[in-house]
C-alpha cells in the first residue's frame, strides 16, 4: 500500500507535467505508466512525425533545387530516415524518463492502473491511496467499423514510425492532421500516397487557408479523395483494397488509419471509482474536476482538442488547483493549432466562420498576402497569407498558411490571450526582413482605410500643410 498526495495515471504530456511540478513544489508523487514513459507525443506522436516531416523536406529541397542550384534525385535511405526519427526520439526520452522522475522525487510505477474504488487505485501489485488523482490517459487512435477491417492488415500512429522499408503505396483513411501531414511526408520520401476522406481534408481549417494547403499536395502527387467513404476493406501480405461507396477500387501496398483518436478509457475502472464519462471522454468542469472531487483529468483523455500544448496548459490548471489549493479554471483561452505541412498551416482564435458566426456584422477581416514579404522572395518563398478577425479593435482570431506559420501564430497567440488591441501589433516594430512582418502588414492593413483616402483626415492635412510657412 502506497500512500501519497497526488497520484498521476499516465506519463505523457500532461501527466508528466502535473508530476514534475508537483515533485519540484514539494508535493508526495506517484506517477503510475503502463507503456512508454512520454507517452503518444514523444513516442508515437508529435515528434516522431515532426522528425519525419524534417526528413521529407530535405528531400523535397533536392528534387525542387534553386535558381542556380540544379535540382537532383534525392537519394532516399528509408531505413536511414527512420533511425534519425528514433534518434530524435532518444535523445529527446532523457527529459521524460523513470530515472529523471525519480531524481525530482516521484515514486515511478511501471503498469497500468485502475480505481478499485473512489480513492484507492491498483497498479502492478500496489494499491495506491492519494488525496488527489490525475487522470492522463491520453487517446489511442479509432479503428472504424468497416466491413473486412478485421482481415486487413494496418497501420495507425502507434506502428508507422517503426516501418524500415518505404511502403510502396501508402493508403490513408482520414484527412486530419495526422493523415495530412503523413500524407506528405510519405510522398515526399518517394511513396505514392493516396488519401481517402469521407467527408471534407482539413475540415475543421480555414476553407481557404486549407485549399493552399491540399493544392500543395496534390501538386506534389499526392492522390486525395474527398466525400467518399470506404465500404469494405480487403488485404494480406501483397497489399489491401479499400472498396469506396461509388464501387471504385483503390490499391495499395499498405493502409494507415488517421480516423481520429478517442479518449483511453478501457481498463481504467472509472464506474467503480464515480467518474462519469462518455465515449468521447471524462467529464470535466472548467476547473478539470471529475463528477468524483478527488479525481481531475488533463489532457486527451477529458475529449477535448487533442494537443500537447492544451495537456501542459491543463497541467498548470491543476497544480494551482490541488498542489497550492488556489481557484483556477480551464477557461476559454486562444489554444493555437498549427498543421506541420509545407505549407503549414496556423490557428489560434476564430476562424473567419466562426468569427462571423459569433460576431456578425461587428467582425472586419484583415489581411496580407507573402507574395509581398521581402523575406518570402528572398527565400523563394511565395505563396500563403495571415488574415486576422477583428472584434471592436481587438483580435479575436488569427489564420496564417505559408512557411514557418507556426512560429508566426505565437504572436497572435498573445494579443489575443492578453487582449492586446490591433494597434499594438501595427505600432510594434518588428526586423526587416522577416516573415513575421506578415502580421504586421496585416494588422497594418486594418488601419490603412481609416488613413488612407480618408476625406476628413484629408482636409485636417491639408489645413495643417498650409499653415507650414
Ligand atoms: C501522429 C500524431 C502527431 C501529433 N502531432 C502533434 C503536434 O504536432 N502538436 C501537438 O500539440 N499535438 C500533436 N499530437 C497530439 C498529441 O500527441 C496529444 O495531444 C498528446 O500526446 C496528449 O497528451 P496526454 O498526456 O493527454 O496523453 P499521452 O501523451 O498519450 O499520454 C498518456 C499516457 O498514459 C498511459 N496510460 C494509458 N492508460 C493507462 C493506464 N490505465 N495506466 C497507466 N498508464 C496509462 C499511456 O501509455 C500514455 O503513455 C499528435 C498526435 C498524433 C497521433
Ligand atoms: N499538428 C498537430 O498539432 C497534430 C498533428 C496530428 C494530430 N494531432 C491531433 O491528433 C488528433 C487526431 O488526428 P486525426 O487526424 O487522426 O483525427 P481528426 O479527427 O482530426 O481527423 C480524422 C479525419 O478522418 C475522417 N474520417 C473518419 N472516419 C473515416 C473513414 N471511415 N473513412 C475516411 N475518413 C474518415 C474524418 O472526417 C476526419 O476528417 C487531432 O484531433 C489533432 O488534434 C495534432
Amino acid at each position: 500500500m502506497l500512500t501519497t498526495d497526488i497520484c498521476v495515471i499516465g506519463a505523457g504530456a500532461g501527466g508528466l507535467s502535473v508530476a514534475a511540478g508537483a515533485a519540484q513544489m514539494g508535493a508526495r508523487v506517484v506517477l503510475v505508466e503502463g507503456g512508454e514513459m512520454g507517452g503518444d507525443c514523444l513516442n508515437a506522436g508529435c515528434v516522431p512525425s515532426k522528425a519525419l516531416i524534417a526528413a521529407a523536406r530535405a528531400a523535397e529541397a533536392q528534387r525542387r533545387g534553386f535558381p542556380g542550384i540544379a535540382p537532383q534525385d534525392p537519394r532516399i535511405d528509408f531505413a536511414a530516415v527512420r533511425d534519425h526519427v528514433a534518434a530524435v526520439i532518444a535523445g529527446i526520452a532523457p527529459m521524460d524518463s523513470q530515472a529523471r522522475f525519480e531524481g525530482l522525487g516521484c515514486t515511478v510505477i511501471r503498469a497500468m492502473a485502475r480505481f478499485t474504488s473512489p480513492r484507492e487505485v491498483a497498479a502492478g501489485g500496489y494499491r495506491i491511496r492519494a488525496r488527489r488523482f490525475v487522470l492522463a490517459t491520453g487517446s489511442r487512435p479509432v479503428v472504424p467499423e468497416i466491413a473486412g477491417i478485421e482481415a486487413t492488415p494496418y497501420l495507425t500512429n502507434e506502428t508507422i514510425f517503426a516501418l524500415r522499408d518505404r511502403p510502396r503505396h501508402l493508403v490513408i483513411l482520414g484527412g486530419g492532421p495526422v493523415g495530412i501531414e503523413l500524407a506528405q511526408a510519405h510522398r515526399r520520401l518517394g511513396s505514392e500516397v493516396t488519401v481517402i476522406e469521407a467527408a471534407t481534408a482539413l475540415g475543421r481549417e480555414d476553407p481557404e487557408a486549407a485549399a493552399l494547403v491540399l493544392d500543395q499536395l496534390r501538386a506534389e502527387g499526392v492522390r486525395l479523395i474527398e466525400g467518399q467513404a470506404v465500404v469494405r476493406l480487403a488485404g494480406g501480405a501483397e497489399g489491401i483494397e479499400a472498396t469506396l461507396a461509388d464501387g471504385t477500387g483503390v490499391g495499395g501496398s499498405h493502409l494507415l488509419l488517421a480516423t481520429g483518436r478517442r479518449a483511453a478509457l478501457e481498463g481504467l475502472g472509472l464506474t467503480e471509482a464515480g467518474i462519469a464519462h462518455t465515449a468521447q471522454g471524462v467529464t470535466v468542469t472548467p476547473g478539470l474536476r471529475t463528477t468524483n472531487r478527488r479525481v481531475y483529468a488533463v489532457g486527451d483523455v477529458t475529449g477535448g482538442p487533442q494537443f500537447t500544448h492544451l495537456a501542459g496548459w491543463q497541467a498548470g490548471i491543476v497544480i494551482r488547483r490541488i498542489v497550492l489549493g488556489l481557484p483556477s479554471r480551464a477557461g476559454p483561452r486562444a489554444i493555437p493549432r498549427v498543421t506541420y505541412t509545407a505549407p503549414e498551416l496556423a490557428q489560434v482564435g476564430l476562424t473567419e466562420a466562426e468569427a462571423r458566426a459569433v460576431h456578425g456584422e461587428r467582425l472586419t477581416v484583415t489581411r496580407a498576402g507573402l507574395a509581398h514579404n521581402d523575406r518570402a522572395r528572398t527565400e523563394g518563398l511565395g505563396t500563403g497569407f495571415a488574415k486576422v478577425m477583428v472584434v471592436r479593435g481587438r483580435p479575436v482570431g488569427a489564420t496564417i498558411v505559408g512557411p514557418q506559420a507556426g512560429e508566426l501564430i505565437s504572436l497572435w497567440s498573445l494579443a489575443i490571450a492578453a487582449r492586446l488591441k490591433l494597434s499594438a501589433v501595427a505600432s510594434t516594430v518588428l526586423p526587416y526582413p522577416t516573415l513575421g512582418e506578415v502580421s504586421k502588414r496585416a494588422a497594418g492593413a486594418y488601419f490603412s482605410p481609416r488613413l488612407f483616402g480618408n476625406p476628413l483626415l484629408r482636409r485636417i492635412v491639408r489645413l495643417i500643410q498650409d499653415r507650414v510657412p
